[in-house]
Formats: C-alpha cells, structure tokens, sequence
C-alpha cells in the first residue's frame, strides 16, 4: 500500500518527499512525533518537501524566502487552507474564507475597529477594568491560570465588542463560544455528540445571541464607543456592513483573539515563575508605572508604551513556547513555486517553528532570555513570524499584547504565586496543560 501510494503521487515536478498510507497519510507520525518528524523529512528532503497529513496532500515550507513569497501572493492563487470543519463554524464571512476585495474590505473593517487610536482612547479603558476586576481575590487560593487566561481572553474581547462582562449573557456566550473553539479543532463529521455537531449547535446559539444583541442596540441607540457600535453606525462608518457579516466578523475577533493571547499569558505565568531575575526586572517595571499613580488610575497608552520589558517577554514568552507553529494554505490553481509543480487544492503548511530555535538567529535559542528582544528592530527582521506575514500578518497584534500586557501589569504588582506539583504541559499540536496549571496565590 505505501508504495503503491507513492507511485501514485509520483507525477513529474512535485516536491521529494513521502506521501504515507493512503488516506491517512503521514498523519500519525506528525501528531505523534510532532516537529521531530518535520526536522527528520527535512533532513532528508530540504526545506520544501512533500507530505500528507489531517487528510490532505501537503507541502511543508521551511524556506524563509519561499515563505515570504507565499504569505505575499494570495492573489496569485496562495489563498488560507484551513481545515472544513473552521471554515463551517466560524461562518462563510469569516476572514479565512474570503479571499480578494472581499477579503480586504472585511480586514478594513477590522483594521479599523482595533486601530491604535481605537486602542488608546477606547479598548485600552475597557480592558483596564476588566483586568483588574478579573484578577481580584486571586490571593490565598490556588487557581488554574490555564482556565483563568482562557476566561480572561474570552471576556476582554466580549467587553470591547458589546460592553457585557459578568452578565448570565456572558456566561452562556462564553460557555458555547468555548464549545465553538473544539468544533473548530475536530474531524468534520456530522453526527449526534461529536465536536464539530456541538461547536455546529454553538454557532447556532451565538448567532441568536448576537442576533438580538443587535436588535437592541439598534433600538436602544446607546452612545457607548464599543466595537459592536461602531459597527452598527451606518453614516459614520466607511464600511458597511450587512448584519451576518458584522456578525461572523464579531466571531472572527473573538475567536482568533482567544486561544494565541490566553496560552501567550499562561505561559508568561510559566516562564517568569521559572526565572525569577526575569520577573524581578519585569515587577521593577510595573511598580515604577504604579508609583507615579494613585491606586485607581488606569494604565493608559503612555504606560502601555512604556512596558519596554514587558514586550520583551511577551515576544521572547511566543518564541520559546512557539504558540503559533506556522500557517495554512492552499492553491486554487496548479501552480509552480520554486521549479516544482503544486497541483490545485494541495495544502501549504507555512511551517515557522524552527525559525524560533535558529541558533544563528536567536542565539541560545533554548534560553528564556527577553533580553534580547530590546532590539526592536528584530520585530522588523523578515524572519519574524510570530503574527504572521504578508497580506494577512496578524491586525491585532498591538491589541493582544496591549492585553497580555494590562494581565500581566496587574498580575505582577498584586500577586506572588509557586507552581503547585504535578502540572504537564504539552508543546504541540497545541501548546496546552491538558489537566490544567495550577498556582498557589499569595498577595505581593
Ligand atoms: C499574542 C497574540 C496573537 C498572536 C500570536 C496572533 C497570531 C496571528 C497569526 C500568526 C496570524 C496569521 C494567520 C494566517 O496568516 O493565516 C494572525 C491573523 C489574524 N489575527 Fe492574530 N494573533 C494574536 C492576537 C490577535 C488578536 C487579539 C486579534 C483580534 C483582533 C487577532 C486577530 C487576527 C485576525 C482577524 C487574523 C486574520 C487576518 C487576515 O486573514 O487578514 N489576533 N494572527
């Protein structure tokens, strides 16, 4: 059977590389031995090589130009390849599912609702107040940080896009949004008790919720600057945007906001718990902030700016943990890339994770070390991809470290806090705590 699979794919111009087993491909020694067997293919085949895998046949891209070139030509046929099961769930308006003028009118949309003046004089506010009210009473208690970010992702976003916080709305969102976000990680497969049927019923649930949501605010006419109004105001607003895109654009913020800034934050936590010279220059930092403020003044953009160091980890907490490994494409069209020929349909895996251990790049690539992002202008450098590249690098960068940065400013001038015994985390497909990571709080 292998090698009848290979002969299949054997056709002139593809890339080396091996395809597997048919139907499943190579795709239980990729989740098993996870960047182990990409480093192993590459070894053997270069940076540009052949594979099948989570049901598709896929090129892996190692290649910092290729790479590059990719991530810059959606419009020659480069277009997003996330698995079917995202694309249903989160809505055919979603961003990952349009492509050309579509695409960049839905991102304009966006840009402009998470622009740093949007953040300076709007979001920032919000978020200030829901940091410090989501990390109260952490004291003389053990918690799950893991459970506590997720919480904390889910809840900022849901404060800027329509002002709810603690309501019983809240509650329900969240618990079907978090039922959304497993649908979106499953098998496409239709049946009573899968994943993807409840993520399926919890779109359901969330587009009735935001349905009404709408409904009132248009009855309402309230003058609150928050995303959801921004959205709905027609005159003011430059684009328009009918109500199942304002609604799967809701989504989308949501959704891609959640799971890169709470696992960011929870291995932050991780990180400075396990380098304490880190965290003391990193506390040195925030009390110097607080000094100057009376105990109810809020962090505002001048502080935000400030938090030198506080980027430093943020950027140096994504690379070591590499919480986002690489993206996905797929060509719409056969098409050659570097000498080969990709056939219509096949995947692209942008795989980026190396780059982050490159030791010519990132000296003692294996050291926390944040320090070395005081360069700022490795943010700059073309091999930087932790927020993506090209036309669909990352719009809300500034607004989730604006995020992790408020959580972590609290975190650190309120609290002390010891690993409790026993947690495991996991680094791939997913950086995760499958039974969570619990910390003993003390106050600081
Ligand atoms: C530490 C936090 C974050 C990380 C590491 C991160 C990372 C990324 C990456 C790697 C991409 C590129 C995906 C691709 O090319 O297919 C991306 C895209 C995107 N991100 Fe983020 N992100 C973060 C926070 C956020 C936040 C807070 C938002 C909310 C506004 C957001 C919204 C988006 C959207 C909408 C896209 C798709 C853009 C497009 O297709 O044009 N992200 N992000």
């Amino acid at each position: 059977l292998l090698r009848w699979n290979e002969l299949r794919y054997r056709k002139k111009g593809l890339p080396p590389g091996t395809m597997g087993w048919p139907i499943f491909g190579e795709t239980t020694e990729f989740l098993k031995q996870g960047p182990n067997f990409i480093k192993n293919q590459r070894s053997r085949y270069g940076n540009f090589f052949k594979s099948h895998i989570l049901g598709c046949p896929t090129i892996v891209s190692m290649d910092a130009e290729l790479n590059r070139f990719i991530l810059m030509n959606e419009s020659k046929g480069l277009v997003p390849g996330y698995p079917q099961s995202m694309l249903d769930i989160l809505g055919k308006c979603n961003i990952a599912a349009v492509h050309g003028s579509t695409h960049k009118y839905m991102r304009g949309a966006l840009l402009s609702l998470v622009s740093p003046t949007m953040i300076r004089d709007h979001i920032l506010p919000k978020v200030d107040q829901f940091m410090r009210s989501h990390l109260s009473n952490w004291q003389n208690h053990v918690i799950d940080i893991q459970q506590k970010t997720k919480e904390m992702a889910f809840l900022s976003s849901l404060k800027q896009i329509a002002g709810i916080e603690s309501s019983s709305t809240a509650q329900l969102f969240m618990s079907e949004f978090f039922k959304l976000v497993e649908g979106t990680l499953s098998l496409p497969i239709d049946l009573p008790g899968t994943n993807y049927r409840r993520g399926f019923q919890a779109r359901k649930v969330i587009v009735n919720i935001l349905t009404q949501l709408i409904k009132e605010r248009r009855a309402s006419k309230t003058k609150d600057v928050d995303i959801l109004n921004c959205l709905l105001k027609e005159e003011e607003n430059k684009y328009k945007l009918s109500d199942e895109e304002i609604i799967d654009l809701i989504i989308t913020l949501a959704y891609s906001g959640y799971e890169t800034v709470s696992t960011t934050s929870m291995m932050a936590v991780k990180y400075l718990h396990d380098h304490p010279h880190v965290l003391e220059e990193l506390r040195k930092e925030h009390l110097a902030i607080r000094a100057k403020k009376k105990p109810e003044d809020p962090i505002n953009w001048e502080d935000y700016k400030a938090m030198k160091f506080t980027r430093a980890v943020i950027f140096e907490t994504s690379r070591l943990a590499t919480i986002v490994n690489g993206v996905l494409r797929k060509t719409t069209k056969e098409m050659e890339i570097n000498g080969f020929v990709i056939p219509e349909g096949w995947r692209i895996y942008v795989y980026t994770r190396e780059v982050n251990y490159d030791p010519y790049l990132y000296p003692d690539p294996l050291v926390f070390n944040p320090w070395r992002w005081l360069d700022r202008s490795l943010e700059s450098k073309n091999y930087f991809l932790i927020f993506g590249g090209g036309t669909r690098q990352c719009p809300g960068k500034e607004l989730g470290i604006a995020e992790i940065s408020t959580f972590l400013h609290y975190f650190v001038t309120r609290y002390r806090w010891q690993e409790e015994e026993g947690n495991k985390l996991v680094k791939f497909p997913r950086v995760e705590a499958p039974n969570g990571l619990r910390i003993r709080v003390s106050s600081y």
